[in-house]
């Protein structure tokens, strides 16, 4: 067990009192220390999941709470947690209750965002790479899992995440006269660039002034608590990119790439400048990695093959998930209703909930170990 977990014993005094005896917590501390959590990449007791053992007569209750949202897997860690204590001595029944607290992760720089606890840029390399439709599913794919999200689309050469979230037409309102309310879509906030200036004032923004003004943007939205705001960053590594990313408190990035030579070569330019600021690079999405043939059902990589993989490996970093080309993809965004939103069940939004909790584990594995203590009680 790690140095930072620290056991706090409530009315166990009586030795006769077997009921959470030192032995029986000890049984249960040993069986919980080989749960494993795959994302955290530690054991559930080390990553400070277990929050709470009490016994109730036979009935061992557990409170666990994640630091990453992933409430579609409850039912199964439970399950498997359940197993890890069944068959311990005294222990009839186990009951777990479950939560999600997303802790706030420290940034080496930028002024906090009100009411925001945890900001993930999506960037890419090149334009045209699917980075904004990456980023609304991953934001939905957040919230889907439990988490409260917020989305800024800051892509001032093509604000596209009012049509894929279906609220064009929003108009922002401000109700104390400093602040914008976001607009909300399929359960999540949003703002975007495109609900303020025409699409081509916006492109003629040079870098300090559209890098000025997506902070100000960032900042004067009346954003509702959040675990997680998503930037839809602009694409390329110029100025804006460079300013947002020295000025704007994010915790990490994902970089989106589609498998060929030029994109991969753009991402890894993007990597550095990532690298340059200090700005932690969660991992990769490669997208449009390949095609199922709707006739026979097989797979062909239209844009080669390995691209993403090759640029994770080369720079150290996670490679977070290979996403198909997909026509439902497309047609769902441009529907206003993004995959994740419109059917988290298909195979291509598990994926991108997949790839939401890789990136919010990531961003966990990113912050100090927890100084926790397990409280221990009988009823
Ligand atoms: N996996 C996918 N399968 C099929 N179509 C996709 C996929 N990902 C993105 N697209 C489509 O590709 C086009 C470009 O996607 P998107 O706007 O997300 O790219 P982008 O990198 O944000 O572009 P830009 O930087 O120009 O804003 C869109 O029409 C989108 O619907």
């Amino acid at each position: 067990m790690s140095p930072g977990v620290k056991i706090v014993t409530e009315n166990s005094e009586n030795p006769l009192d077997n009921r959470l005896s030192p032995q029986l917590s000890q049984s249960v501390l040993s069986a919980l220390a080989k749960v494993h959590d795959p994302l955290l990449n530690q054991s559930i007791l080390d990553a400070g999941i277990v929050r709470r053992m009490q016994m109730d007569g036979e009935c061992l209750a557990l409170n666990l709470v994640y630091p990453y949202p992933c409430r579609s897997q409850y039912p199964e860690k439970v399950q498997e947690i359940t197993q890890a204590v069944a068959g311990i001595d005294g222990i009839e029944e186990v009951e777990c209750s479950v939560d999600l607290a997303v802790p706030v992760i420290e940034t080496a720089v930028g002024d906090a965002i009100a009411g925001v606890k945890n900001v993930v840029a999506v960037s890419s390399g090149k334009g045209g790479v699917g980075k904004s439709t990456t980023a609304v599913n991953l934001a939905l794919a957040l919230a889907y899992e439990g988490a409260r999200v917020g989305i800024l689309d800051a892509d001032i050469y093509g604000p596209s995440i009012p049509l894929m979230l279906g609220v064009s037409d929003f108009q922002p309102v401000s109700v104390d006269g400093k602040t914008m309310e976001p607009a909300v879509a399929h359960g999540i906030a949003a703002n975007s660039i495109g609900f303020m200036v025409g699409e081509e004032q916006a492109t003629v923004w040079r870098g300090p002034m559209a890098a000025g003004a997506l902070i100000q943007m960032m900042n004067e939205t009346n954003w509702p608590d959040l675990d997680y705001l998503v930037i839809d960053m602009p694409p390329g590594t110029g100025d804006i990119q460079l300013t947002l990313s020295q000025k704007v408190p994010v915790v990490g990035a994902v970089v989106v790439t589609t498998p060929q030579e030029v994109a991969t070569l753009d991402a890894r330019k993007g990597i550095s400048m990532f690298n340059k600021v200090n700005i932690p690079v969660l991992g990769i999405v490669e997208n449009m990695s390949y095609h199922l043939c709707s006739q026979c059902g097989s797979k062909e990589h239209p844009f080669g093959q390995g691209g993403g993989q090759a640029t994770a490996e080369r720079y150290g970093v996670e490679l977070l998930g290979e996403l198909p080309l997909n026509v439902a993809v497309r047609e769902a965004v441009d529907q206003g209703k993004p995959s994740v939103a419109a059917n988290p069940e298909d195979d291509i939004s598990k994926q991108y909930i997949a790839i939401a909790r890789e990136t919010a584990a990531a961003m966990v594995r990113l912050s100090k170990p927890l100084e926790l203590e397990i409280e221990i009680s009988d009823d």
